[in-house]
């Protein structure tokens, strides 16, 4: 693919785009942040006004960080795949804009991305979308009903399915990818990470791909050569995380991320896998004791269809794991309860994860601060001694259906609250029992944390930061790759009732070391 240089965009399938300048849009809010924002100041994304008309967008600012390789190749994948595909379930690229002033920050003062010589902006215009689905289901007394479940995964699966014929991969299904209008409609965002891929999967890819959580064990034991299955597996995670209340592999690295997917999925070996000893680091990362299947006995409360549709998402090995077609034609989508229109779908007020992350760091540093000056609370009496305030919960904020005005944020939620069937307000369907997956057995391994020690590839060097292996750092004292300082864990199992949320730095920590493109 020729690479453009510096500044020059090198579309020529539409020799308009990147005519206009991005002051015919006023900007209103910033709703998203790349992983990259924290590093540098590009990559942001804009709710904004188009002036002539009126109308909404979303603006997506490209990141220029690396002026040496012209136009970042991630954003003419992302343009060059988004200009092919047309369906309900993916994103609508409307056009390019570009800016010709230098770069600012939100505060006006010029950028910080040193190394870029064209000091101009290029943004890309997308139909704008209400939420995204981590933002959603992060919304304090947000609960899915099964109905809506069903229509939300049928959706993904549908953007998907179109994605796959078109012989797209698209490598970062997650939740903050997923996006949700105020119609219901669900669309399959940030293509940053896609690829086209040929059937015969003979093309080395790099496996550096997925955001850790949703990322699938060929890919974590250094498979180079995969095809529509690596996007499957990571709908599976979403799938139960939806059923669940929670992520169900919250790894912090990549061998625990392993860990907790042979504790659930079973170890793999040739003969639920056959052909998985050839993967290049399997020797590196194989349990070295017996570890079962336990997703049916951990996720027992489950609805059978769902249960039946699960299994075959979360299959260890890669072809034999379901594909988005017959996903859709499961059981689980015909029958009752079936997925609801998406139009009788609840309406929401405006959320996305990056909204509710900084709501709640704001949220945050104001407590910080007042612990350190109090002050006399301001709507309450002043304390006399021996007295206390009693803390006010929010309220739950059911959401309003119809033509009802949306819902506003509640004003206390936090990431971390309980959450879940037993953990207070609940966003997805109770499930009767909350899985009780019992994370003592796990203990008592002696320090091996169900890896075994062998050496890493020779010549690589480890695959992973050696710090992060189970057993070979200090958290693995206690054996079982759970020590100290895990998030979620101290509280009870991995699928227990008492789980903290997910974790702010979690959705999407590990774009940061990405990589060598492939
Ligand atoms: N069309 C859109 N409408 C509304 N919000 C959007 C839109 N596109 C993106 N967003 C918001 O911005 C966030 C980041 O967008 P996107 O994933 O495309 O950017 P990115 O830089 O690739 O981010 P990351 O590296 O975190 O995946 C999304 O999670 C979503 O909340």
């Amino acid at each position: 693919m020729a690479v453009a240089g510096a500044g020059q965009l090198n579309l020529n399938e539409s020799p308009c785009w990147g005519s206009r300048s991005v002051d015919c849009f006023e900007k209103l809010e910033q709703i998203g942040e790349g992983t990259y924002g924290t590093i540098c100041f590009c990559n942001q994304v804009y709710m904004a006004r188009e002036i002539k008309t009126g109308e909404i967008f979303a603006l997506k600012k490209i990141r220029m960080d690396n002026e040496r390789e012209g136009f970042p190749i991630t954003a003419i994948r992302e343009i060059k795949i988004l200009k092919k595909l047309h369906h309900e379930n993916v994103i609508k690229l409307k056009e390019i804009v570009t800016s010709q002033d230098p770069e600012k920050d939100e505060q006006g003062r010029p950028g910080k991305c040193y190394g870029n010589k064209y000091k101009g902006g290029i943004y890309m215009v997308f139909e704008y979308m209400d939420h995204d689905l981590t933002g959603l289901a992060d919304r304090p007394g947000i609960r899915f009903t099964v109905p809506q479940i069903k229509c939300y995964m049928r959706q993904i699966l549908t953007g998907l399915h179109y994605c796959h014929v078109n012989q797209v991969l698209h490598r970062d299904i997650k939740g903050s990818n997923l996006l949700i209008d105020n119609e219901g409609n669900l669309k399959l965002v940030d293509f940053g990470l896609a690829r086209s891929f040929s059937n015969d999967h003979n093309a080395n890819l790099t496996n550096r791909v997925i955001t850790l959580w949703y990322r699938p064990p060929a890919l974590l034991l250094g498979a180079t050569k995969y095809g529509p299955a690596v996007d499957m597996w990571s709908v599976g995670c979403i799938f139960a995380e939806l059923l669940h209340g929670k992520p169900i592999f919250p790894g912090k690295d990549e061998p625990e991320q392993l860990n907790k997917i042979f504790e659930l999925c079973g170890a793999p070996d040739e003969v639920n896998w056959p052909g998985v000893s050839k993967i290049p680091w399997y020797n590196n990362f194989k349990p070295t004791r017996p570890m079962k299947r336990r997703l049916r006995e951990v996720f027992r409360h489950f609805d059978r269809h769902a249960l039946e549709l699960l299994e075959r998402m979360l299959t260890l090995d890669p072809s034999h794991r379901m594909c988005a077609k017959d996903a859709l034609d499961a059981e689980y989508f015909w029958t009752d309860p079936l997925p609801c229109d998406p139009k009788s779908l609840p309406k929401y007020e405006s959320s996305h994860e990056f909204q509710i992350k900084k709501k709640r760091q704001h949220e945050e540093n104001a407590k910080r601060q007042k612990l350190q000056h109090p002050q006399p609370h301001a709507r309450l009496p002043p304390l006399q001694p021996g007295q206390a305030h009693t803390q006010m919960r929010p309220g739950p904020n059911p959401p309003l259906h119809g033509s009802q005005p949306t819902v506003a944020a509640g004003p206390g939620h936090h990431y971390g609250n309980p959450r879940g069937p037993a953990g207070g307000l609940g966003r997805y369907p109770a499930n009767g029992t909350s899985g009780g997956y019992n994370h003592q057995n796990r203990g008592g391994q002696g320090g091996g944390g169900g890896y075994s020690s062998g050496s890493y590839p020779q010549g690589r060097g480890p695959p992973y930061g050696s710090s992060g292996m189970p057993g070979a750092g200090p958290r693995g004292g206690g054996g079982s790759g759970y020590g100290v300082g895990a998030p979620n864990y101290s509280q009870g199992g991995a699928y227990g009732s008492s789980g903290a949320g997910r974790g702010s730095n979690m959705m999407g920590g590990n774009r940061n070391q990405q990589y060598s493109w492939q």
